[in-house]
């Protein structure tokens, strides 16, 4: 006789699901103060799960890079929690801080930020030197041929690509392998076909690695390639897309723009 129940999944573990890997809770951050105060973040809550691709859109102004400077503990929240594991970032002095940035964060700039001087390799390297580790030459060497570039070790940025030197970017970032890797516009200063590239190797991280990526970005196509896209309007959580397409987002998006344009035209 059918009892009623449906059948255990096999492929379903038991019990609760994972603990986020990062937890934002009811995160404000006011720029300033008196009259020239700005509210950039007004209690932003959000879940990062581990092994999961976000991206964060919205239109300019909107607070993006200050949730992710929060989120990062590049920056503080004037008030609410960040939690990374099991580590709640607000309260931690500088030093700690940095410590946990270095060991346990990835970034990656639209503008690449390589350190001119040095070659490929030691740009990659340098994040375990700061560490106080002493970086071995076929981890270097395996993080740049994981993004293709085994045979430009020797090279400085400046006899580098941009997508080249992005990926060197993203070698070392994962170099610590970081809890989780955060991208402001990190494909905003490629061509389409180098950010595709830069792009695939972000969601093979998340794929194959199992690692946890936050994305800013203003491009639908890139935002696409998240499993989940997180918007933004005057420092608050608007919504949500799950499985996104790039069409869904850009309409989206559309609609966020034309909202905020309206608002600054009637606040004229
Ligand atoms: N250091 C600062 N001092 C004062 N106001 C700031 C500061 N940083 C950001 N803001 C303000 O906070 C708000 C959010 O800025 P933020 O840079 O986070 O937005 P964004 O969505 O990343 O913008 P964009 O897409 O243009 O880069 C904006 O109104 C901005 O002017």
């Amino acid at each position: 006789m059918d009892s009623g129940h449906a059948a255990p999944d096999p492929d379903r573990a038991p019990g609760p699901a994972p603990a986020p890997v990062l937890r934002l809770r009811s995160v404000s951050r006011i720029h300033g103060s008196g009259d020239r105060a700005v509210t950039a973040l007004h209690n932003v809550s959000l879940s990062f799960p581990h092994g999961s691709f976000t991206a964060v859109m919205g239109p300019s102004g909107s607070g993006k890079s200050t949730l992710l400077q929060c989120a990062a503990g590049l920056d503080r929240p004037t008030s609410g929690s960040v939690r990374l594991g099991a580590t709640e970032l607000t309260g931690l002095g500088e030093r700690r801080l940095t410590l946990l940035r270095r060991s346990r964060i990835g970034f990656v700039f639209q503008s690449f930020n390589l350190l001119p001087a040095l070659t490929a390799e030691q740009n990659v390297a340098l994040p375990l030197r700061l560490a106080g580790r002493r970086p071995g030459k076929e981890d270097v060497r395996a993080a740049l041929d994981r993004v293709g570039l085994a045979d430009r070790a020797r090279h400085r940025p400046a006899e580098l690509s941009g997508g080249q030197q992005q990926r060197v970017a993203l070698a070392r970032a994962l170099i610590t392998r970081p809890d989780v890797l955060f991208g402001d516009e990190p494909t905003g200063a490629l061509d389409t076909r180098t950010g595709h590239r830069v792009l695939g190797l972000l969601r093979e991280t998340v794929d194959r690695d199992g690692r946890t990526v936050v994305m800013v970005t203003h491009d639908p196509v890139a935002a696409a390639r998240a499993d989940r896209v997180v918007f933004l309007v005057d420092g608050r959580i608007t919504g949500e897309l799950a499985t996104p397409d790039a069409e869904s987002v850009a309409a989206r998006m559309t609609g966020l723009e034309a909202a905020a344009a309206r608002k600054a035209t009637a606040q004229c």
